[in-house]
């Protein structure tokens, strides 16, 4: 053996020095907190389990840890395991959905001596020896924990399928109409029609339900409020209340008006004007969303739509310009659900409202390559050996991106892809704003 370690051993090591670093950080980050670090039994969530009070160090430890953890296995275990285990992950969606489905989270709600398998079997339905199979399964990759042989308590990640919980309608919108669809997708980009287009009712999920996603949900009542359920879940998980903390809102003038185009009910810059009372906001979206906006501010915030502090003013953002002269518009989760050219006329038409010192504000998700070749300036790159891009660290915005081929033909983009839209759309790039998950993209006139 020589002294030295060989490359390939050198990066072993680094991937676990990672992991040791990090999960030091992690014990720092509770201890500052007052709180002990999580078990895999403990049930409460804190502020650290929010993305808004999470300090960006933890944000940072727990990426570098699930990317490095992904990298080591996938490095020294069989090639052949891993990658039939990749090819296997539509099992954990199907057992997730018959967790989801009968509600066995519920059923185990403050019991945590658990329910034997035959208890869950008489009370949701399914068959004990079918039930017993998949609980063993979910247990097996950490949802639930099975306490004694086939009796099955509630865990940390369980929990997050109570109904109760809107997270748990993420995991039945994925588990049900989005996996169907993605079983297609092959199909569907191989078919002669079908996949050269980015027509949305020429996607996956039009392929296999017969309407694209949005006339979907327009069928089936459950299924939208499920959606719209999942909605509140996803801000849950990823940016709820992080806008404030994103960009320099301090530095807008008094009574700075913020557009919120395509804002749905405004509940973004609702959060934004709670932490900013100087700042105005005009909601923008289709005249339907109307009752939406009333409903919230006058339940959240009542002052405002008193006192003119915001307004709702409906919009089709493909066929007008949005409210003139605003300071800011904040563009949120509007423009992955689009092809690049319909993205460059909404851009085109809020160009057309600005005034010299206006600001646009796309709040996306931000994709990198996987190589460090990819140094578009303002990304972060993860330390070496990891992928630049943070890979399992990061790997939710490519599930998303692919949900959205999938769902709409549409994505998620790169930096430069939002500065090539932008600059199409007559809109020069100033800043990247990164927020841990989702960044806010600045452009000027
Ligand atoms: C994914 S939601 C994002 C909503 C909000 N910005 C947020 O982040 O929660 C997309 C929004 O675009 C709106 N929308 C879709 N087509 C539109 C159009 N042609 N003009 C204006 N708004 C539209 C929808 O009503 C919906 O509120």
């Amino acid at each position: 053996m020589s002294a030295n370690p060989s490359p390939q051993a050198a990066q072993l090591t680094a991937l676990v020095e990672l992991i040791s670093s990090s999960v030091k950080e992690v014990i720092a980050a509770y201890n500052a907190a007052g709180r002990d670090v999580p078990s895999l039994e403990s049930l409460d969530e804190g502020p650290l389990e929010i993305p808004a009070t999470t300090p960006a160090s933890l944000t940072q430890a727990r990426q570098i840890i699930e990317a490095a953890c992904a990298q080591l296995c996938v490095t020294v275990a069989q090639p052949g395991d891993c990658i039939v285990n990749k090819a296997f992950a539509c099992t954990e969606s199907a057992c997730l959905q018959v967790a989801a489905g009968a509600r066995i989270a519920d059923l185990l709600e403050g019991k945590p001596e658990g329910l034997s398998v035959d208890e869950l079997s008489k009370l949701s339905g399914v068959d004990r020896g079918k039930l017993g199979q998949v609980l063993r399964f979910l247990a097996t990759k950490h949802v639930y924990r099975e306490v004694r042989p086939n009796v099955y308590a509630n865990n940390r990640l369980s929990v997050k399928l109570l109904t109760s919980d809107p997270v748990s309608c993420n995991v039945g919108v994925c588990t049900d109409e989005l996996f169907k669809a993605t079983t297609s997708t092959w199909e569907t980009l191989s078919d002669p029609e079908y996949g050269q287009s980015y027509d949305p009712s020429r996607s996956a999920f039009r392929k296999v339900h017969g309407a694209p996603l949005f006339e979907f949900y327009e069928q089936y009542d459950m299924k939208r409020e499920r959606f719209s359920g999942a909605m509140v879940g996803w801000g849950n998980i990823t940016d709820r209340g992080l806008l404030p903390q994103m960009y320099d809102w301090q530095a807008l003038e008094q009574d700075a008006v913020i557009c919120d185009v395509g804002g749905n009910n405004g509940h973004a810059t609702l959060d934004l004007v709670k932490g900013y009372p100087k700042l105005k906001v005009v909601v923008q979206d289709l005249a339907s969303l109307r009752p939406r906006w009333s409903e919230l501010w006058s339940k959240e915030l009542p002052s405002a739509i008193q006192e003119e502090r915001t307004t709702f003013v409906p919009i089709d953002f493909f066929k007008g310009a949005p409210v003139k002269d605003c300071d800011v518009y904040y563009i949120r989760h509007i423009l992955h659900d689009w092809p690049d050219a319909s993205c460059v006329q909404i851009l085109t038409n809020v160009k057309a409202a600005m005034k010299p010192t206006a600001r646009v504000l796309i709040q996306e998700y931000v994709l990198q390559q996987t190589t460090r070749e990819d140094a578009v300036i303002g990304n972060d790159l993860a330390p070496e050996p990891l992928l630049p891009n943070y890979g399992n660290g990061r790997i939710r915005r490519y599930y998303q991106d692919i949900t959205m081929l999938i769902g709409l033909n549409s994505k998620e983009r790169t930096l430069q892809e939002f500065i090539d839209i932008g600059a199409q759309a007559g809109l020069t790039f100033v800043k990247l704003w990164d927020g841990g998950q989702t960044a806010l993209v600045e452009f000027s006139l």
